[in-house]
């Protein structure tokens, strides 16, 4: 699929890298743009003078699709294509990213946040669709001749379907962290802008390959971290064990990214749960990047965490095989502000990995100590490998009749070590 991108920007110069990788990661050749500074226009978005020159550059290359980098009114979009040749179709950055979830959702949840984001975007431009499939000269408008008001009532019944499905899908993954929080484990969640390297880096932290032990009994999850150097590789989130004495819960996240209208991300809000229920966050960022755009990335991400977050953030400026020292030090100097203290790591390397798990270690919530002088009953050894399994067994000792264990672990395990420990039963003596 051939496509040209368009942009328009108030002031300065309109920088189209991002919509061309965005363009790229839905599966379209870009083989030109058009720029233009100028406020928008009414009509066209653009220019008139521009739209001229589009039309002669669509018909120069034979594209079937232009993607603007703009947000397109639906009047706009119906403008713009009567004076393009016929039948090349007129999409915007948000149908585009629409586009690309679409094509990636393989999980009935991502599949379901695809659909409501649709909706959602659909739903105000009902009116103007119907008011353009009025007219005599386009009947068949965008195929939505068909539209009227009991379009709108369908849509905001499927809405409504959709987010009680939604949320019986993130109370199934509430409960499931919960589990997992109870035993033991902390939950740290990979977040940043998109292609920053969080699945690759997920990888080289995770222990072992198994995406995770309740895997059967979560269809919902993906079974995979893939990496690859395209945008929006992620779109549901993998979970699994990380490679470090602790217990520690990795999960992957779908990226960020800038300009997102709060429709989309608000469709996406369970996936970003994850992020803002986990006990710390790695905020990945690509230290390879030139640092306006590092440091306008960060400022995304950190807008995107700002409302919900509750956990302690670690910026991670990943790809330092990509930048010599000096790079590194300039940029670690230019982020302090907004990145104090971060970790400098390559996932794909695996340079300095080692420093980066300490640094989990180090500022998840620390774990209580506790001490438990069990009576010798028929399940207390059980007990003690339940510890083993669950908590940071530090020593056992075995008396006559009782064992003492010493222990750290997170609140909620010491709370259930000890329930367990009043139910042990000691047989009663012959
Ligand atoms: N040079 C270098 N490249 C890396 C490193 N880590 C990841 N990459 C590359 O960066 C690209 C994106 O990596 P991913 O792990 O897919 O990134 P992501 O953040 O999960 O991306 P999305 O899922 O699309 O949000 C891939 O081509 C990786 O090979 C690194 O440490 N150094
Ligand atoms: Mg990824």
């Amino acid at each position: 699929m051939n496509t040209v991108i368009v942009k328009r920007v108030d002031e300065g110069t309109a920088d189209t890298n991002e919509i061309r990788d965005l363009a790229r990661a839905a599966g379209y050749t870009v083989l030109d743009e058009l720029t233009q500074t100028r406020t928008e226009d009414a009509a066209y978005h653009i220019g008139e003078g521009k739209v001229a020159e589009l039309s002669s550059l669509v018909a120069r290359t034979g594209v079937e699709t232009v993607i603007f980098d703009n947000r397109l009114g639906p009047y706009q979009i119906y403008n713009i294509g009567r004076e393009i040749p016929e039948d090349v179709e007129v999409i915007d950055r948000f149908t585009l990213i629409l586009d690309i979830f679409g094509q990636r959702a393989q999980t009935r949840k991502a599949q379901l946040q695809v659909e409501l984001a649709e909706l959602r975007y659909e739903l105000p431009r009902v009116d103007a669709k119907v008011s353009l499939a009025k007219r005599e000269e386009h009947p068949g408008f965008m195929g939505l001749g068909e539209y009227d008001e009991s379009r709108e009532r369908d849509i905001k019944s499927q809405i409504s379907r959709i987010k009680e499905e939604l949320a019986s899908i993130a109370e199934t993954e509430e409960h499931r962290r919960e589990e997992r929080r109870e035993s033991g484990f902390d939950l740290v969640a990979l977040a940043g802008y998109t292609n920053a390297g969080k699945s690759t880096l997920l990888r080289r932290l995770a222990a072992d390959l198994a995406v995770d032990e309740n895997e059967d009994l979560h269809p919902d999850l993906d079974t995979t971290a893939e990496s690859e150097d395209r945008l929006f590789t992620t779109l549901g989130t993998t979970t699994r064990r990380a490679d470090m004495e602790r217990d520690v819960l990795l999960t992957d996240t779908v990226g960020f990214i800038s300009d997102l209208p709060h429709w989309l991300v608000e469709s996406f809000r369970s996936t970003l749960d994850e992020v803002y229920r986990a006990d710390l966050v790695l905020l990945v960022v690509d230290v390879s990047e030139p640092i306006e755009e590092i440091r306008e990335k960060v400022v995304t991400c950190h807008d995107t965490l700002y409302e919900r977050n509750e956990a302690p953030i670690v910026t991670v400026l990943n790809k330092i095989d990509a930048v010599d020292e000096a790079e590194l030090e300039e940029k670690r100097a230019a982020l302090s502000a907004l990145a104090p203290d971060p970790v400098a790591v390559s996932g794909k390397e695996g340079l300095n990995v080692e420093a980066l798990t300490d640094r989990i270690a180090a500022d998840l919530p620390p774990l209580r100590e506790e001490r438990l002088v069990l009576p010798m009953a028929e399940d207390t050894m059980s007990l003690v490998s339940w510890l083993y399994d669950n908590a940071c067994v530090e020593e056992v000792t075995y008396d006559a009749d009782q064992v003492l264990v010493e222990f750290a672990a997170r609140p909620s395990v010491i709370e259930r070590s000890r329930s367990k420990a009043s139910e042990l039963t000691i047989p009663e003596s012959a």
